[in-house]
């Protein structure tokens, strides 16, 4: 997979090299480039925002510099990747959309910043290649900087050889529409509180089934829309 990151705060990414998606990018399963959008204008500022038309408060990113460098990422004409924009009006990001991301080719992140991007970037790319508007969350943060972030790692992660164990992946929070059970490791007794019983039991069904009954008390008390509740 390869992911292109567009954003004025390139240096942002590179907690990228740590971690997994550290080794990823090393052993080639993930490469990952952030381009710094004001290596895109000319001016001696180096200007990539201006004032809205129409008015309002705070300003809107110019769409010039934005064509030059996604331009200069999937060149001038029709394009297989996928670019995604962070935004607060985008569709909110699940674990399916990290799945769909996952089995991307390669990822176009445009990071936003100011108001917002101008719109003709979106309806430009729209028509040369999918975009698809994504939210991090109903709250607004400053740029999609964090978004982008939490996205490649989500997505990332589901890269087939980035996770070393696939079963982790399986029992996860919404991998099957569930919350997750709860985990405990040794001592089997911290503080006074004791590991559940059946769980030192050995028995492999009432171990599976105790696990089950966790996740839908823990969803139907966290998320009971996940229930259709
Ligand atoms: C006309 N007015 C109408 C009100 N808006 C409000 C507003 C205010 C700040 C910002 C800041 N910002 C800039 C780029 C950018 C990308 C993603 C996100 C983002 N926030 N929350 C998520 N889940 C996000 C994601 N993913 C925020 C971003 C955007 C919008 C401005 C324009």
């Amino acid at each position: 997979m390869r992911v292109d990151i567009v954003t004025i705060f390139p240096e942002f990414f590179s907690v990228l090299d740590l971690s997994l998606l550290g080794k990823a990018r090393q052993s080639g399963l993930i490469e990952v480039t952030a381009h710094d959008l004001r290596d895109a204008t000319h001016d001696r500022h180096r200007t990539v925002d201006d004032t809205p038309y129409g008015g309002g408060a705070g300003m809107v990113m110019k769409p010039e510099p934005w064509g030059e460098a996604i331009d200069g990422i999937v060149g001038d004409g029709a394009s297989d990747a996928l670019l995604v924009v962070p935004s607060p009006a985008g569709e909110p990001f699940t674990q399916q959309i990290a799945r769909e991301l996952a089995a991307e080719q390669h990822l176009v992140f445009a990071c936003g910043r100011y108001e917002g991007i101008d719109q003709r970037v979106v309806d430009h790319y729209a028509t040369r290649m999918r975009v698809r508007l994504i939210s991090l969350g109903d709250y607004v943060l400053n740029g999609g900087e964090v978004a982008v972030m939490a996205m490649i790692e989500a997505a990332g992660r589901l890269v087939p050889g980035v996770v070393g164990n696939p079963e982790s992946l399986v029992e996860e929070s919404h991998e099957d529409g569930l919350l997750e059970y709860p985990s405990y490791t040794k001592p089997a007794s911290w503080r006074g509180l004791d590991v559940p019983p059946v769980l030192l039991s050995g028995n492999h069904g009432a171990i599976a089934a105790w696990r089950h009954e966790q996740q839908i008390e823990r969803t139907r008390r966290v998320r009971p829309e996940l229930l259709g509740e």
